[in-house]
């Protein structure tokens, strides 16, 4: 076995035991109040098994951003318990909070988000640097790796394509080795090929790097690189779909009605 894999094998078995992906029980988030109310969640129970690779879909307004944005610990739950690893987010401060959600969970956007006055390798670094922490260069170097991001480190944002600046953006999300990484839409604004790669590399995440991954998306081919899918339809759990095909993810969303 060649030196790197001996690397990447030892960065691997140094996972936290038993920890990663995270669950909801009977998440319900209701925002407003008296008539206005909207009931986006309505006893929402799922889970996003550690070391896999989930998909949230449904038709626009079924709760998916929500969904996300609860577990993320971005916005609270009205009422049911959410958990990150083994922690319960309800339980938390709004410090520990604001903590789970920089150094526990890792979020990748449509649009990138980078920062485009720093290079890739600092782009990559900034959750890091924000939190205080240096970086655990065996794993980012292997995340660098798996990604494939060598050659790319020292250039800017506008200096990479678009492939190119959504790998950034998941490595970034990867360097502090999260239990969970959120992907909303990510390969939204990307063509049908760069698309399916910036997909090839989020399956490399779960697979070679052992980190679980939950991703929004409205495109049942994207939604068919996932372990499973979820499928959400006016707040509440439609569906849970394993080993999923792009051929059933269709006829599924065409079930639920309307755009995905
Ligand atoms: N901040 C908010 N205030 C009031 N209502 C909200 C808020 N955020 C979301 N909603 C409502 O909650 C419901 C679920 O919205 P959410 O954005 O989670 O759906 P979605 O499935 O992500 O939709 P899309 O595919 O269009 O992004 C919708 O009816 C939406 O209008």
């Amino acid at each position: 076995m060649g030196n790197a894999a001996e690397a990447r094998r030892s960065v691997l078995e140094d996972r936290r035991a038993g920890e990663g992906g995270a669950r909801t029980v009977g998440l319900t988030k209701v925002y407003g109040s008296g008539g206005t109310a909207v009931r986006a969640l309505d006893g929402v129970t799922v889970e996003f098994p550690a070391e896999r690779f989930t998909a949230i879909m449904g038709p626009s307004g079924a709760g998916k951003s929500t969904l996300m944005h609860c577990v993320a610990g971005l916005d609270t739950a009205t009422s049911g318990r959410v958990f990150v690893g083994g922690t319960e987010l309800g339980g938390l401060s709004d410090r520990a909070l604001t903590r789970l959600r920089r150094e526990r969970v890792g979020l990748v956007f449509q649009a990138f988000n980078l920062v485009p006055a720093l290079s890739a390798a600092d782009n990559i670094t900034l959750p890091l640097t924000l939190a205080g922490r240096r970086p655990d260069r065996e794993w980012h170097d292997l995340v660098v790796r798996v990604l494939g991001l060598g050659n790319r480190l020292r250039h800017r944002p506008a200096q990479l394509s678009g492939g190119q600046a959504q790998r950034v953006a998941l490595a970034r999300a990867l360097v502090t080795r999260p239990e969970i990484v959120f992907a909303d839409e990510p390969t939204g604004n990307l063509d049908s090929r760069t698309g399916a790669e910036v997909l090839a590399f989020l399956r490399r995440a779960v697979d070679d790097l052992g980190q679980t991954v939950a991703m929004v998306t409205h495109d049942p081919v994207a939604a068919a690189r996932a372990d499973a899918v979820i499928f959400l339809a006016d707040g509440r759990v439609a569906d849970v779909m394993r080993h999923p095909t792009a051929a059933r993810v269709l006829d599924r969303v065409r079930d639920l009605g309307g755009r995905s």
